[in-house]
C-alpha cells in the first residue's frame, strides 16, 4: 500500500480543526472568524435545503406562477382562487418562493416576479428541464438505491427510451416524443453556445447526429444560408424532424434519415459533423464507435463539433459535475467527462487540433472542434 503524501497529512490535521466542537464553538464566536464560520453553516445549509428550494421552485414551475404573474403583479386571494389552492398555502408559496427571489412583494399585498422568476421567463427551456426533474426527485427519493440499484432501473431512465441501446431503432413516436420535445424546448440556449464560437459560414454541408427534431439544424441553417444540412437520429425522431424542416421552409436544403448509430452507418457528404448533448449520455465503447464512424463519413480535414456540459478537471470539480454524475447516473448509461479525456478519445478515433472553446455560459454547455486527421487510417 503507498503511503500517505505530505498534502494528505496536512488535510488530515485540517480536519481533525474543522470537526473538533470546541473548535467550531470558538471558530462561530471570534471576530476573525466568526464571517467564515457563518458562510460554512450557510453553505452546509443550502445542502441541505437544497431539496425543500428545488420542491418550492417545481411547484411555482407545475402551477405556471411566473406566466400568471409576468402578465401583472396579482394578490394572494386571486392566485390562490386561479391555481385552485387553499388561501394559506398559496400565501405560504409566495413567501417561500419571494425568499428565494423567484417573486416579489409588489404595493397593495400583491406580488410580481423576482430576479431569478424573471430570468425564468426569459428562459422556457430552464422552466421545461425543471419541470421534468420531477422524475429524477422521485428516483432519488432513495438514494441509496440508485447507488446499489441496477444502473438505470427508474422513472428517468424509462423516460429517456433509448438508453437501453439495443432495439432503440424501433422505438415507436409515443416512447421518443417527450424527449424530443424537452430536448427542443431547451435546444435554443445550446444552440446560442455553438453559434457563438463556432462559424459554419465556410461550410458546404452540416451533419448532426443526434439531433432530435431538428431544433439546432434550424438554429444554424437560420444563420447560415448557403448551408445544406443533414439530421440523423433514431427513425420516429427523425420522422418528427422531417416535419420540422417542412414547416420552417427548410425542405430544399434538408434532409433527416432515420437509423441507430450503434447498428448502421452514418450518412457521408457532410464535410461538418456536429454531436449536441450526445456523448455524456453514453459508456466509453459507445463514444469510441460513435467518433470512429464519424471520423469515417468526414472527408479528409472535416470538423467535429461537440457541444455538451463538461466535467471539471480534477481540483476543479464543480457542483454541476455533481449534478450530472447523479444524474446520468439515474438515466443508466453516460458518464460527464473532462475536456482532458474527451480530448484522448478524439486522439484515439484520428482526430486533431483539438480546441476548447470558451462560451458565455459553459454551465449550460461547452464546445470543443476538431478536425479528421487525413494520415491517420481507423
Ligand atoms: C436589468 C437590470 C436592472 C440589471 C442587470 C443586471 C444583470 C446583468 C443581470 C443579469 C440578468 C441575466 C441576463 C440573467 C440571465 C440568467 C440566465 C441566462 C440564467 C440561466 C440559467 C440556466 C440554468 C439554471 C440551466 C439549467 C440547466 C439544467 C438544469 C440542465 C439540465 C440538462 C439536462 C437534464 C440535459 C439532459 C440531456 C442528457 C439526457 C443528459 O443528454
Ligand atoms: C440528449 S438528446 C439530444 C438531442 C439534440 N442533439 C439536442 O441537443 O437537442 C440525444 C439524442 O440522441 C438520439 N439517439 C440516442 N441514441 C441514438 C442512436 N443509437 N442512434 C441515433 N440517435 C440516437 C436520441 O433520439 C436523441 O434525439
Amino acid at each position: 500500500m503507498s503511503s500517505f503524501s505530505l498534502r494528505d497529512r496536512l488535510l488530515g490535521w485540517r480536519d481533525a480543526i474543522l470537526s473538533s466542537p470546541r473548535f467550531q464553538r470558538f471558530a462561530a464566536v471570534f471576530p476573525l472568524t466568526r464571517g467564515v464560520a457563518r458562510r460554512r453553516a450557510g453553505a452546509m445549509f443550502d445542502i441541505v435545503a437544497g431539496f425543500v428550494y428545488s420542491q418550492i421552485l417545481l411547484a411555482c414551475v407545475q402551477l405556471r406562477l411566473f406566466d400568471l404573474l409576468r402578465d401583472r403583479p396579482l394578490g394572494v386571494d386571486e392566485l390562490a382562487l386561479r391555481l385552485s389552492l387553499p388561501p394559506e398555502s398559496m400565501r405560504m408559496l409566495l413567501d417561500a418562493a419571494t425568499a428565494l427571489k423567484l417573486v416579489q412583494p409588489r404595493s397593495g399585498g400583491r406580488y410580481g416576479l423576482g430576479q431569478l422568476g424573471a430570468e425564468l421567463c426569459g428562459n422556457p427551456g430552464v422552466l421545461a428541464l425543471v419541470e421534468h426533474h420531477a422524475m429524477l426527485y422521485r428516483d432519488l427519493a432513495d438514494p441509496l438505491a440508485v447507488l446499489r440499484g441496477p444502473r438505470g432501473g427508474g422513472e428517468l431512465a424509462a423516460y429517456w427510451a433509448y438508453v437501453r441501446g439495443e432495439g432503440a431503432a424501433e422505438l415507436g413516436a409515443d416512447q421518443v416524443l417527450p424527449y424530443t420535445a424537452l430536448m427542443a424546448a431547451s435546444q435554443p440556449m445550446i444552440a446560442r453556445e455553438v453559434l457563438h464560437v463556432v462559424s459554419f459560414k465556410d461550410h458546404r454541408c452540416l451533419l448532426d447526429v443526434g439531433g432530435g427534431d431538428g431544433s439546432f439544424l434550424s438554429a444554424v441553417a437560420a444563420q447560415t444560408p448557403g448551408l445544406r444540412v443533414m439530421l440523423f437520429d433514431l427513425p420516429a425522431v427523425a420522422a418528427k424532424a422531417a416535419e420540422r424542416f417542412d414547416a420552417n421552409g427548410l425542405a430544399g436544403r434538408a434532409s433527416a434519415i432515420g437509423g441507430s448509430f450503434r447498428d448502421d452507418a452514418l450518412p457521408e457528404g457532410a464535410d461538418i459533423v456536429s454531436l449536441v448533448r450526445i456523448i455524456h449520455d453514453h459508456d466509453d465503447d459507445v463514444v469510441t464507435a460513435l467518433l470512429r464512424a464519424v471520423h469515417k463519413a468526414l472527408p479528409d480535414n472535416g470538423k467535429l463539433v461537440i457541444a455538451e456540459p463538461l466535467a471539471g478537471p480534477p481540483g476543479r470539480e464543480s457542483s454541476t459535475d455533481a449534478y450530472f454524475a447523479v444524474y446520468l447516473r439515474a438515466m443508466g448509461t453516460g458518464q460527464g467527462r473532462t475536456f482532458a479525456r474527451l480530448r484522448e478519445l478524439l486522439e484515439e478515433a484520428g482526430f486533431g487540433d483539438i480546441r476548447l472553446h470558451s462560451g458565455p455560459m459553459p454551465m449550460v454547455a461547452s464546445v470543443i472542434t476538431a478536425i479528421k486527421r487525413p494520415d491517420v487510417l481507423i
